[in-house]
């Protein structure tokens, strides 16, 4: 057995793995990093990247498809699937190059391949033939698909995930996706518009992350005209015949059955936490032995282990992957004086067309928490940049406090919607009030003019005593 002993073992080398050991580094040099998969990155090779290279991909075909509102004849647009996904894999190819380059720059020293898990408090054992002694350890190990039960034996290779998309050297001709979450409408979508025959089967009407029903359901009636979507399938059944995927399900009292190339399974996500051997750890854990950590310390408990990224699983997102990491190894470097962090607003964008965001903790959140709060909305469909793109379908809505008239959050489905929801997060951050955001400079014609109907809307109603008056619709048109 090969024995080392470190200050800091990181678990996992993607993105929260790769920070947290930066960080780790500024207070000793005696840090690992133990991987048990390829280098590179959930982010850059499965993930953030390559769904973003799809989506474009789709975007690119879906304007010259409907180029003709403009008066534009495109004729023949024709979609070569292994082009598209020639220039996915290489294009992310090339982002993951990027993580390697770092990693290669690591001294050997640091680094450990293999699967890690406690054996004993502060010792790893990484393979078969490592043993690792840490003074204090961060859990990055990220998060995998989840697979309802049964799914891979009925379907063996015809059962796909993300990871799987991002290998194809062409496109299939048909895929169900099973899950309306984010991946499952960022990649049903994209893959409708690249020509690829989907169904999308959602669960209770779900869509995305959204809360608020209000803009759920007009998210609905959005994906619903823009793919074959079910949103309330029931009773989904999938099943083999020959080489095709059988699925039936029922909407509506309506039972259906169709034949897939695959089934993408998209619904959900679980932390990597189960083969760690946690319970040697010396660590609290929960009644379903899940650890937690203080989002601001990245601690567990008052214990020597730290976690990070979607191993956390609180909100797995790359930017919080990335905070967490830096949290939770600059907290294990200089261990044990450990210090809270600031946590940025929350941010959530979803790539479909119309994009979603969510800023602050959302809709069901607040009502979670019995906050008392107002809502300013704007409907999209008259908004006039929105109309000049021919992208005018949508709704945004804001919500404010009544008491401090502060910013509180928002969730939308519109155009711009990444762009709207970094101004919103932003304010949110700095703790803004309504009237501050309405007070600030809107440039015409924007769709950012909708966002400011939206927060007049939401000041009238939160200072009903001194009325904001309505603007006149011809001085500013179409605002
Ligand atoms: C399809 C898809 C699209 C996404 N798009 C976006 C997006 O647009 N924007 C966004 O913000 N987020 C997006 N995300 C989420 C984002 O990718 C993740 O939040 C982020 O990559 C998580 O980083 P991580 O470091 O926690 O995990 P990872 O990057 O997965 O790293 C975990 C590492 O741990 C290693 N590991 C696991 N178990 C062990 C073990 N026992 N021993 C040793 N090593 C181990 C793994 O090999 C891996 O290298 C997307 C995710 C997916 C799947
Ligand atoms: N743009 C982005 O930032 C981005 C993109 C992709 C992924 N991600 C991250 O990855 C995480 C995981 O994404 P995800 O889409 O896998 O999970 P998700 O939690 O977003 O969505 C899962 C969906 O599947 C549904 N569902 C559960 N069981 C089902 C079943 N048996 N049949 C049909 N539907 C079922 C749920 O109701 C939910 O709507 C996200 O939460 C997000 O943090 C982010």
């Amino acid at each position: 057995m090969k024995r080392m002993e470190v200050d800091v073992a990181v678990i996992g080398a993607g993105s929260a793995g790769m920070t947290a050991y930066r960080a780790a580094l500024a207070h000793t040099d005696r840090v690992v990093v133990i991987d048990s998969g390829a280098y590179g990155t959930t982010c850059a090779r499965v993930g953030c990247m390559p769904s973003k290279l799809l989506i474009a991909a789709a975007d690119a075909a879906h304007a010259a498809q409907e180029a003709g509102r403009f008066g534009i004849a495109v004729d023949g647009v024709r979609i070569d699937g292994a082009a598209v996904m020639r220039r996915v894999r290489e294009e992310r190819d090339r982002f993951v190059g990027f993580v390697l380059e770092a990693v290669q720059g690591w001294p050997e020293e640091h680094k450990l391949h293999g699967a890690a898990r406690f054996v004993a408090p502060h010792r790893l054992r990484v393979g078969e033939d490592i043993e690792v002694e840490a003074g204090r350890v961060v859990i990055a190990t990220g998060s995998s698909p989840v697979l309802p039960p049964g799914w891979r034996e009925a379907l063996g290779a015809r059962l796909i995930v993300n990871d799987d998309v991002f290998s194809w050297t062409d496109l299939p001709r048909s895929v169900a996706v099973a899950g309306a979450g984010v991946i499952g409408l960022e990649l049903s979508q994209a893959l409708h518009r690249l020509g690829v025959r989907v169904r999308l089967l959602g669960r209770g009407g779900n869509v995305g992350p959204l809360s608020d029903p209000a803009v759920v359901e007009a998210a609905r009636a959005i994906f619903c005209d823009a793919l074959p979507f079910a949103p309330y399938a029931e009773d989904v059944h999938a099943s083999l015949e020959g080489d095709a995927v059988r699925v039936d399900f029922s909407e509506g009292g309506t039972q259906r059955s169709e034949h897939f190339d695959f089934l993408l399974a998209a619904v959900g996500r679980r932390a990597n936490l189960k083969d760690l051997g946690l319970q040697h750890a010396g660590i609290g854990l929960d009644e379903f032995s899940v650890p937690h950590a203080d989002r601001h310390t990245g601690r567990i408990g008052d214990s020597y282990v730290f976690l990070a990224g979607d191993a956390a699983s609180d909100v797995p997102l790359l930017h919080e992957a990335a905070d967490d990491g830096f949290i939770a190894g600059d907290n294990a470097g200089c261990y044990p004086d450990v210090r809270q962090r600031m946590r940025r607003a929350r941010l959530g964008i979803v790539f479909t067309d119309p994009q979603i965001a969510i800023v602050g903790a959302g809709h069901a959140a607040l009502k979670e928490a019995g906050t008392r709060f107002e809502v300013g909305e704007v409907n999209f469909d008259d908004q006039g940049r929105s109309r000049v793109m021919a992208q005018n379908r949508g709704l945004l809505r804001v919500y404010g406090d009544p008491d401090s008239g502060l910013f509180l959050g928002a969730e939308m489905i519109c155009p711009a919607a990444e762009h709207l929801g970094h101004l919103l997060a932003w304010a949110l951050q700095q703790h803004q009030t309504v009237r501050q955001m309405v007070d600030s400079p809107f440039y015409h014609p924007t769709v950012e003019e909708g966002l400011r109907s939206a927060l007049r809307q939401l000041l009238r109603r939160l200072k009903p005593a001194r009325p904001d008056p309505e603007r006149c619709k011809d001085c500013t048109p179409g605002t």
